[in-house]
């Protein structure tokens, strides 16, 4: 019987998002979301600049008030259970938040005595944090001595800190270049893999998602395809990401252009 249950809990979700919608006044920006990230899934959310990323991003993590439909994070009601929910989830948001006077270990132990570490205990959570991201040798250093790829390593880090099961990322590549874009994924993508992570990857740009991803097109607050690339290929007769969110959006423009 404990094995049975060790193996449902094992299966539950990192993250789901069902029937979700959430408006600005008049304005309707999601209607019905519904997502599911496993555990060891990397799932990117791809949509234009005002699909609605962020909005649900906020839905997740209760800066907003979600009234419709519910968002579980391992199997934990972000609305009836918070706390259980909340300490389950990392986040890396769109804009940066390191305090840039302050050297790296500083930063990430500010981070863990708001989780409730302190001591040796946020010391050695910070270590291995940075280990995570191949910072170590960098803990003593200030941070505005990093570059931009190095300062979202360090977010991801700090996101890592108290050991969550589902990591989201908001436009976390936005601005780097192109080596430090592929650094950045690179980590998250062997986070997946080693730690058994679920990961929610928001992005507009077509070449971050790669052929054994899962990937969920938001268009205008709507699910347009939720499922594997392959098989996105195949419902619209593409042979590129690009091609199909084209096809499947009814867009012209690449988001590329678009943004
Ligand atoms: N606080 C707000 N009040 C009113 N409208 C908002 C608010 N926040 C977002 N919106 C609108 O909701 C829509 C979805 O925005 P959202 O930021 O979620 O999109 P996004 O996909 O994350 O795009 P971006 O990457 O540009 O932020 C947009 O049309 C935006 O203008």
């Amino acid at each position: 019987m404990a094995s049975t249950a060790e193996t449902e809990a094992e299966r539950t979700p990192a993250l789901v998002v069902n029937g979700v919608s959430h408006s600005f006044g008049d304005r309707k920006v999601l209607d019905r979301v519904s997502l599911t990230v496993d555990q060891g899934a990397f799932v990117v959310l791809l949509g234009l600049n005002g699909a609605g990323k962020s909005t649900l991003f906020s839905l997740i993590t209760r800066l907003y008030d979600n009234v419709t439909g519910e968002i579980t994070i391992r199997g934990f009601d972000v609305r009836r259970r918070p706390s259980q929910a909340l300490q389950r989830l990392g986040v890396v948001f769109q804009s940066r938040t390191l305090d840039i006077d302050l050297t790296l270990m500083q930063n990430l132990k500010y981070h863990a005595a708001l989780h409730g570490f302190a001591g040796r205990t946020a010391t050695e959570r910070a270590r291995q944090a940075l280990a995570l991201v191949g910072l170590s040798d960098r803990a003593s250093e200030k941070v505005r001595a990093l570059s931009g790829g190095q300062l979202r390593r360090v977010e991801i880090a700090r996101s890592m800190m108290h050991h969550p099961d589902l990591l989201l990322l908001d436009e976390a590549t936005v601005g780097l270049d192109l080596g430090s874009r592929e650094t950045v994924m690179k980590i998250v993508r062997d986070l997946v893999a080693r730690e058994r992570l679920g990961v929610l990857w928001a992005t507009h740009l077509m070449d971050e998602v790669l052929p054994t991803d899962q990937v969920v097109i938001l268009h205008k607050g709507v699910v347009l395809y939720n499922g594997p690339v392959p098989q996105l290929l195949k419902l619209t007769g593409t042979s590129s990401v690009r091609e199909a969110f084209r096809s499947v959006t009814g867009t012209k423009s690449t988001i590329e252009e678009a943004a």
